[in-house]
């Protein structure tokens, strides 16, 4: 479990940027960490791995304190951030030089891993694509089996086809004991993959639940003719047509669309939590 308590933290020079933030990340689910320019996300991310110090509060990974940075808990955490340098060897004398930190690297997951990414652990890292990188570090992140997981903006300079292929490693490689926090822009690159989405703005959380409560509560409508305006929570022009999300009367799951969701998140996020009053968790 990944445990941010009352975390109080400010940049220097800068205004308060977390106050009193909390917040309880629970093995064997995939997070969505939204929010737009600025909101926090790679601050809060750097909390979680220990590369910034909360001012006050703490900030726990499976009991240990991240801050802290003890071998027990960087051997338990892999953080692939957007930008990234990797020095000019091979894949494969990235990972020797690198895979004895983590205790439970398996050479097996990484060769298949690069497999379905079409790499070859000859290849210079120097002479591959920002996406080829990138692809690497999320195969060798996975083959690590760190508990954690953390991956910014992970989408970002992959391919069509390189999508599709990350969201099913990813949904294949969790597990009741893995925690992924993926942080993102590119919100429809998480549909069909995350389990609970979390929005920051200006350093607060602003929604924090699972996709299944939300496609309980909210219904996704791309024609909002006719639908009684006391239903609707948040309209959108799309293509000529209200689109927009109201509240799920009917009680049948619905698909949720991420993109409206966050837009609608986003301009009245007060609107939407309201839709979720109530609810009762079953963790
Ligand atoms: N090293 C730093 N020094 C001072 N201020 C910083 C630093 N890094 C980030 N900030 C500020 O903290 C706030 C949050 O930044 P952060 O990078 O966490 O946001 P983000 O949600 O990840 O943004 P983006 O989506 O643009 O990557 C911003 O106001 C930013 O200017």
């Amino acid at each position: 479990m990944i445990e941010l308590s009352h975390i109080n933290f400010r940049y220097k020079k800068k205004k308060q940027l977390f106050e009193n933030l909390s917040l309880t990340l629970q093995p064997g689910f995939i997070y969505g960490l939204l929010g737009k320019n600025g909101a926090g996300k790679s601050s809060l991310l750097k909390l979680v791995s220990g590369l910034l110090y909360p001012n006050s509060g703490q900030c726990t990974v499976f009991g240990h304190h991240a801050a802290a940075r003890k071998p027990a808990m960087l051997q338990d955490i892999y953080m692939i951030p957007e930008e990234f340098e990797l020095p000019p060897v091979s894949l494969a004398t990235f990972v020797k030089i690198n895979s004895v930190f983590y205790t439970r690297f398996s050479q097996n997951q990484l060769n298949a891993y690069l497999a379905e990414f079409e790499l070859s652990d000859d290849a210079k890292l120097s002479t591959l694509s920002y996406g080829q990188k990138k692809k690497f570090l999320i195969a060798f992140g996975l083959a690590t089996n760190a508990r954690v997981l953390i991956l910014d903006e992970p989408t970002n300079g992959l391919d069509i086809p390189s999508k599709s292929q990350f969201r099913k490693i990813m949904a294949a490689s969790l597990d009741e004991d893995k925690i992924i926090i993926i942080s993102t822009h590119q919100v429809r690159d998480l549909e069909n993959l995350i389990d609970n989405i979390v929005v920051l703005e200006q350093g607060n959380i602003i929604f924090n639940y699972s996709i299944a409560h939300i496609s309980e509560r909210l219904a996704f409508e791309y024609n909002l003719a006719g639908v009684p305006d006391e239903e609707i929570l948040y309209t959108e022009e799309l293509q000529g047509r209200k689109a927009g999300i109201v509240k799920n009367i009917a009680g049948v799951d619905s698909r949720v669309d991420m993109e409206l969701l966050f837009n609608g998140i986003v301009k009245n996020a007060p609107a939407i939590n309201e839709a979720f009053a109530n609810l009762k968790y079953e963790y």
